[in-house]
């Protein structure tokens, strides 16, 4: 069946293993703190307002043109005036507002000051007559007064010579010094030293082709001079393609381990910061090191972040984006013969990178990262139990064929799961339920415990029902592995199958049958409740996303013919970027829709069909769920038997042990009601 996963219960990603990261770099946000924190200081020092001489403030003060005024101690004051932009203002050179006068030697004291201004802004006022406030007088001692601005400016000096003491400096050092703006552009990359627990071929289960792919590297790694001698062209750049967690980061740092020489690790995403120039300057700065350091490994991880079409992207691309593309580029052309640094870099969005990163002398050779089969699952899965004390009993090559789909990350999450179980339920050796339970626990997520009204139970198990018996009256369809009421993740219920995982073509019938399994729950609904309900979205996404494939990549549409658009839904492999760029015309989009909707729309009515006619069966099933909570292929089979299942012909019959009894496989359809 077709491999895209649907809604409902999907195997949590675990996050992405981060090790041996050392802060090396300034962060921009303090970056950005100490510029502000520096800039308001510099403004408190030098915003001194305007002197002005006595005779200029006896004409402001007599003009009514003082808004407040503060008179310190005996001689100084300062003062506002009422209209910065006002032509005395002008004439006096306050249009930021503010004045200070040195009052004349008098014996008045400052009160007297204080009067004078008071009551000429009254004569002013009443001659004006324009409604204003009168001036504002304060005074203050003298002590206090002048202290007072510079306590508060020492303060804040301090503070800042603190914070460059104890949070800037310590990072600069960290970095192995170089200035401030520098450690900003500098390359956040990680190195990762060469010595004794370095990683290296046979930490990587499997992907036996990509590690000889890679052995030509490691070789030039670790003997340059050989290659050269001969005059071969050896790969600078060698871009690792794969979906998340099949171990691209894992192949590269085990290059650099074998061949034992210093691995630098950068995510591309670190390349774009908020200044221009900031990426480029990061990777040339990289380039440097690793040149230094040479013989060594660069490895970008998600180079797509950068590498992306220039011109293409939101908004016409970024220049900061280019620039640092560009800088990549130029520093890939420019290894000299004796420089031996290899540019490692995954991603797994190959079709959105510029063409000019996969051209001759860059990345111009290819290894694929596939999802493991499941030999390969089996050797992960030993790998990660290397330390763990496991069962006798544990059938770990059961538990690799059952895995279908999982990615390296995901087992090493299994693994760990499952030693959790083991721990919790304080076993001493991890077995095989702890396996089955950490595995229902990774792909369909924790139980959910809360009480759950008969109502709506007695509605998930005839809607898992409707799922399950069109999948077993199907003959098209892929076995039934179990099936259950027991509210897990976000689903209420889930049916789970065994998918042939060789298969990876598929005929029209065949498509249509998975249709109709997967609207069997709601036409469960419809049929024994009358009503179609809001749980079965997750069903309806799935099938809508197949018609729609088979109708736009397919070619299976009699009415549009043997076409296949770049568009359709967000593609499972092309993403939502190519799928905005659709290549058909309103008319065809129409024509697509109808499309869909008709294939959909014959699914259902077969999915109604096939339950109505078999009612029995369909309640048989329903009450054993509330019953049971949950029913293996074996127990569905024995309740469905009248006469022996029918023959899927799409179990190869050589393999009869492809899907063995009691595993959980990925394929997690239809969880939901
Ligand atoms: N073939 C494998 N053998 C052993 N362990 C593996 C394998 N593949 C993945 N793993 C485990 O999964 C972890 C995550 O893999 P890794 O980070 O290398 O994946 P990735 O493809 O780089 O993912 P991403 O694209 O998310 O960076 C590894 O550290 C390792 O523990
Ligand atoms: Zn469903």
């Amino acid at each position: 069946m077709a491999s895209a996963p649907n809604e409902g219960p999907t195997a949590p990603t675990p996050p992405a293993a981060k090790s041996g990261r050392s802060s090396s770099l300034l962060p921009g946000g303090w970056v950005a703190v100490t510029v502000i924190l520096g800039v308001v200081i510099l403004l408190l020092l030098f915003q001194n307002p305007t002197r002005i001489s006595v005779t200029a403030f006896e004409k402001i003060r007599d003009g009514g043109e003082i808004k407040a005024f503060k008179i310190i101690g005996q001689e100084r004051a300062y003062g506002e005036v009422r209209d910065p932009k006002g032509d005395v203002a002008k004439a006096n050179n306050l249009t930021g507002g503010l004045f200070s006068v040195l009052l004349p030697h008098t014996d008045n004291t400052y009160r007297d000051v204080a009067d004078v201004v008071k009551e000429a802004d009254r004569k002013a006022r009443a001659q004006k007559n324009d409604g204003a406030d009168p001036v504002v007088v304060s005074v203050e001692e003298e002590q206090l007064s002048y202290f007072g601005p510079l306590l508060w400016s020492t303060l804040l000096l301090a503070a800042f010579v603190g914070f460059v003491l104890f949070f800037i400096l310590p990072r600069i050092r960290e970095s192995n010094g170089g200035g401030f703006i520098n450690n900003y552009i500098r390359s956040p990359a990680r190195r990762y030293e060469k010595g004794k627990t370095r990683t290296t071929f046979e930490d990587v289960a499997g992907m036996d082709a990509a590690k000889r792919e890679l052995q030509e590297v490691v070789d030039f790694l670790r003997n340059p001079d050989k290659f050269t001698r001969l005059g071969a062209q050896v790969p600078k750049g060698v871009l690792l393609v794969g979906p998340p967690g099949t171990g691209k980061t894992l192949l590269a740092k085990a290059v650099a381990g074998e061949a034992n020489v210093p691995f630098y690790n950068i995510n591309g995403s670190e390349f774009i910061q908020m200044f221009v120039g900031v990426g480029a300057s990061r990777v040339r700065d990289l380039f440097k090191t690793a040149k230094e350091h040479s013989p060594c490994v660069i490895f970008i991880d998600e180079i797509d972040a950068v590498g992306r079409m220039r011109g293409a992207g939101v908004g016409g691309g970024s220049d900061e984006r280019e620039q640092t593309l560009n800088q990549i580029l130029s520093e890939m052309d420019g290894f000299q013969p004796s420089e031996t640094v290899i540019v490692l870099a995954a991603t797994n969005r190959p079709d959105v990178l510029d063409s000019a990163l996969l051209r001759p002398g860059r990345f111009d050779r290819h290894i694929t990262v596939a999802r493991p089969t499941w030999q390969g699952r089996l050797a992960i899965l030993k790998v990660h139990t290397r330390n763990k004390p496991l069962a006798d009993t544990l059938d770990l090559e059961r538990i690799a064929r059952g895995m279908i789909g999982m990615s390296g990350a995901e087992l090493r999450n299994l693994c760990n799961e499952a030693a959790l179980i083991a721990t919790r339920e304080g076993k001493n050796k991890i077995d095989q339920g702890d396996f089955d339970q950490a595995s229902d626990r990774v792909r369909l997520g924790a139980k959910r415990e809360e009480a759950y009204g008969e109502e709506e139970k007695r509605r998930t198990a005839y809607h898992e029902a409707g799922h399950a018996l069109c999948a077993w009256l199907e003959p098209k369809t892929d076995p039934i592995e179990r099936v259950s009421i027991v509210p897990r993740g976000r689903a209420g219920g889930f049916t789970l199958f065994s998918p042939d995982e060789d298969r990876i073509d598929h005929s029209y019938t065949e498509l249509l049958a998975e249709l109709v399994v997967a609207i069997g729950g709601r036409a469960a609904d419809r049929l024994v409740f009358g009503e179609p309900m809001s749980g079965a979205i997750g069903d309806l996404k799935h099938g809508t996303k197949i018609a729609r494939m088979m109708v736009t990549q397919f070619g299976m549409s009699e009415k549009l013919g043997p076409v296949s658009y770049r568009a359709g839904e967000d593609h499972p492999f092309l993403g939502k970027e190519m799928a905005e760029s659709r290549d058909f015309s309103e008319g065809t989009a129409r024509i697509i829709d109808e499309e869909v909707q008709r294939i959909l729309s014959e699914a259902e009515t077969r999915a109604y069909g096939l339950l109505q006619n078999n009612r029995e069966d369909l309640d048989r099933l329903a009450n054993a769920l509330l019953q049971q909570e949950e029913l293996d292929r074996e127990a569905v089979d024995k309740l469905l038997r009248k006469s022996p299942a029918p023959e899927k012909n799409d179990q190869p019959s050589e393999q009869p042990e492809a899907a063995p009894q009691g595993t959980i496989n990925p394929k997690l359809a239809f969880g939901g009601a």
